[in-house]
C-alpha cells in the first residue's frame, strides 16, 4: 500500500468512447483506483478533464459571492429553499458532533425544471443564485461545473467497476440510472485565532454519508485518517481533485471500499481564507441498496471483515434495504422536521451534523 494518498492519472479513461470495450490503459488505470479506494479510501485525480479554466472561474466567483455583505448573502439562505437545501449556510449554520464548523457555503444542485419528476423531493428544485450584478457568470459557472464534476464521477464509477471484475457499465446501471443525486457546496473557511487548549475545526471529524465526494480545495486544511489511523494532511495538487469514498459505498461493496474519517483545520490567521468545493456525487433517488455479488473475488481476510465491521458498527446504516431516497430522506430529517419520513429505521445515526432547521412549503403555509 502506498505510504501516501495516491495520485492517479484518469487520462486513459477519458480516450476512448463509452461504447467501444476498455482499451488497455483504461483497465491499467481502473485497477490504479481500485486499489487506491480499496486502501486509502482517498485519492487524488489529475487529467481528469474538467477544465482549469472552468476551476478557476469558481473559485473566482465564490471569492466574490463570500465578499458580498452578509444581507445579500442572507437574502439567498438555504431556508428560502425549502426542500431544495440549496443557498447559502451562514457561519455557525452547521456542526459536526456536537461542535460548531467554522465555515460559510453556499449550496447547490443540477437544475431542475418544472416538468421534473423529482421535482418538491428533498434536495430536487431550483438553486439560488447571486443576481448577475453580484456576481457576474455566478449561475453559468456552477451548473457547468457541476456538468463537468459528474461526467467524471460517472468515469470514477466505471473505473471502480471495472477494478472490481463487472462490465464497465454496470454499477452505473445498478446506481446512477435515470442520474445521479448531486450535491455541490463552495465552503469558505476563514481564518481563525487559535485558543489556547482548544481545537477548533473547519470541520470536525467525520465520514461521508453515500457513494463519492469529489472535491477541489484551494490551499491545505484537510486531513484523513490514513489506514493505519494516523491523521495526515492531504497535499494541494494544482489542477486535482481528491476523491472518497462514501459510507454507503462502503457497505454495498462488503466493506472492499472503505470510507475514512476526515476533518478540517481552520487556516491560521497569517493564511489566507480556505476555500474548497465538496461534491456529493450520490445514487439515483431509486437505486435499491443490496451488497454487490462479488463472489467472483477472492473474500476478505479475517483482519480487512473485522476491520470493515469495526467502521460500520460506528457508522451509520441499521441495515441495507429500500432505496436510496429512503437514506437521503432519514439523513436530511434533522433539517427538515416536518417532512414525512420514510417507512423504515434506515439509519443507525442518522448525521453527526447539525445544521438549521428548514421548514418545508406544506407547513410554513
Ligand atoms: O472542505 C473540505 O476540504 C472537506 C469538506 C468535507 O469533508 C465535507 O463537506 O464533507
Ligand atoms: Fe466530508
Amino acid at each position: 500500500m502506498s505510504k501516501s494518498i495516491p495520485v492517479i492519472d484518469v487520462s486513459a479513461l477519458f480516450a476512448s468512447s463509452d461504447s467501444s470495450p476498455p482499451s488497455p490503459e483504461a483497465l491499467a488505470t481502473a485497477k490504479e483506483l481500485y486499489n487506491a479506494a480499496s486502501s486509502w479510501g482517498f485519492l487524488q485525480l489529475i487529467n481528469h478533464n474538467v477544465p482549469a479554466s472552468l476551476q478557476s472561474e469558481l473559485l473566482k466567483a465564490s471569492e466574490a459571492f463570500f465578499a458580498l455583505p452578509e444581507a445579500d448573502k442572507l437574502a439567498l439562505d438555504v431556508r428560502n429553499g425549502g426542500l431544495a437545501w440549496r443557498g447559502y449556510m451562514p457561519l455557525g449554520g452547521e456542526g459536526t458532533r456536537g461542535r460548531v464548523d467554522h465555515k460559510e457555503g453556499i449550496y447547490f444542485g443540477p437544475e431542475h425544471g418544472a416538468d421534473h419528476p423529482l421535482l418538491g423531493m428533498p434536495l430536487h428544485g431550483k438553486n439560488q443564485f447571486p443576481s448577475q450584478e453580484q456576481v457576474p457568470g455566478m449561475r453559468k459557472t456552477v451548473l457547468e461545473y457541476i456538468a463537468e464534476v459528474t461526467k467524471l464521477g460517472t468515469a470514477v464509477v466505471a473505473a471502480l467497476s471495472l477494478g472490481l471484475g463487472l462490465e464497465a457499465g454496470h454499477l452505473k446501471g445498478k446506481w446512477l440510472e435515470p442520474e445521479p443525486v448531486a450535491l455541490f457546496r463552495c465552503f469558505k473557511y476563514a481564518p481563525l485565532e487559535p485558543v489556547e487548549g482548544e481545537q477548533a475545526f473547519g470541520i470536525g471529524e467525520h465520514s461521508d454519508f453515500g457513494l463519492l465526494t469529489i472535491l477541489k480545495q484551494t490551499s491545505p486544511g484537510l486531513q484523513v485518517k490514513s489506514p493505519s489511523g494516523e491523521w495526515v494532511d492531504v497535499p494541494v495538487l494544482d489542477n486535482a481533485f481528491i476523491v472518497n469514498v462514501g459510507d454507503m459505498l462502503d457497505q454495498l461493496t462488503g466493506g472492499r471500499l472503505p470510507s475514512r474519517f476526515h476533518r478540517v483545520l481552520p487556516p491560521s490567521p497569517s493564511a489566507g481564507a480556505r476555500f474548497s468545493f465538496p461534491f456529493f456525487f450520490d445514487f439515483a433517488w431509486t437505486a435499491e441498496m443490496k451488497v454487490l455479488d462479488l463472489s467472483h473475488l477472492p473474500p476478505l481476510t479475517s483482519e480487512e471483515t473485522a476491520e470493515a465491521e469495526a467502521r460500520w458498527a460506528l457508522g451509520k446504516f441499521r441495515k441495507l434495504q429500500g432505496q436510496w431516497w429512503q437514506y437521503l430522506a432519514k439523513k436530511v430529517q434533522k433539517v427538515f422536521p416536518d417532512l414525512a419520513l420514510p417507512d423504515f429505521e434506515a439509519n443507525e445515526a442518522p448525521s453527526t451534523r447539525f445544521t438549521r432547521p428548514v421548514l418545508t412549503a406544506a407547513a410554513a403555509a
